[in-house]
């Protein structure tokens, strides 16, 4: 079992402050979902965790090892992995060399083709030619090789269609399954709140709401409101 735990967290850009004090769970066996309005700082927050940027303040914890001093290398070897937004892969290399650039064995190879079939009639097309699904399904596969306990997931649905969407929440919600935890960021709020277990709502840097999926779901006024911040301050 493994508990990623991020206390008062803080991380700027340009100086300025754009996460302020957030605190947030993911565990094994959950998708923690993070939500919030473009420009709330959810990216940010991500880059924070996985070392793109430093933090200015507060701790990140995995399994009880505080790693938020830690360079990105080794976040990822104590068990973080971070889909990025932007589905970046390796357009001139064939689906099967992206996934070989991870210094995969067959073990894990067959492990990432098991979760998304779709790629294994793909691994001799050049990753450039693929859909923006099947380049999204290649991005997650590529970030499971390294045998993470926590995976970070920016935006895996921005640009897709629906059926695709709804194809990569139901492989991200086998991941958390089989015991992986999960950080999910996403602007398809129903459906990753219809996977996922604890939602959290960001705004201007803040975590202002902490609470069940399953309630924010049934509550779609209170999550619009959460978004736009018309509540009392
Ligand atoms: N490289 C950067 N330099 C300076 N400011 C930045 C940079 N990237 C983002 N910002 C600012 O930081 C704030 C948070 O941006 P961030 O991308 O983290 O939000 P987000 O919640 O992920 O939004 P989106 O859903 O649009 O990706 C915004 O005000 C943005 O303008």
């Amino acid at each position: 079992m493994s508990r990623f735990v991020i206390s008062d967290l803080s991380v700027n850009r340009a100086e300025l402050p754009v996460v302020s004090k957030v605190s947030l769970v993911a565990e094994s066996g959950a998708i923690s979902v993070l939500l919030g309005a473009n420009g709330a700082g959810k990216t940010t927050l991500l880059e924070g965790l996985s070392g793109i940027i430093p933090v200015a303040g507060g701790r990140i914890e995995l399994d009880g090892r505080e790693i938020h001093k830690a360079r990105p290398g080794l976040r990822s070897r104590e068990g973080l992995a971070h889909v990025e937004q932007g589905r970046t892969v390796f357009r001139q290399l064939t689906t099967e060399e992206n996934l070989k650039v991870g210094l995969s064995r067959e073990a894990e190879m067959a492990q990432a083709y098991d979760l998304f079939p779709e790629l294994v009639q793909r691994r001799a097309v050049r990753a450039g030619l693929l859909s923006g699904g099947e380049q999204q399904m290649l991005v997650i596969a590529r970030a499971l090789l390294t045998r993470p306990k926590v995976l970070l997931i920016d935006e895996m649905s921005a640009g897709l269609a629906p059926v695709i969407v709804t194809r990569l929440m139901n492989a991200v919600r086998r991941l958390a399954d089989e015991g992986l935890a999960i950080l999910l960021v996403e602007q398809f709020a129903a459906l990753a709140l219809s996977i996922g277990d604890r939602a959290y709502v960001m705004r201007r840097g803040r975590i202002v709401h902490d609470g069940e999926c399953k309630a924010l779901a049934r509550t779609p006024d209170e999550l619009h409101r959460l978004y736009l911040g018309t509540e009392a301050a």
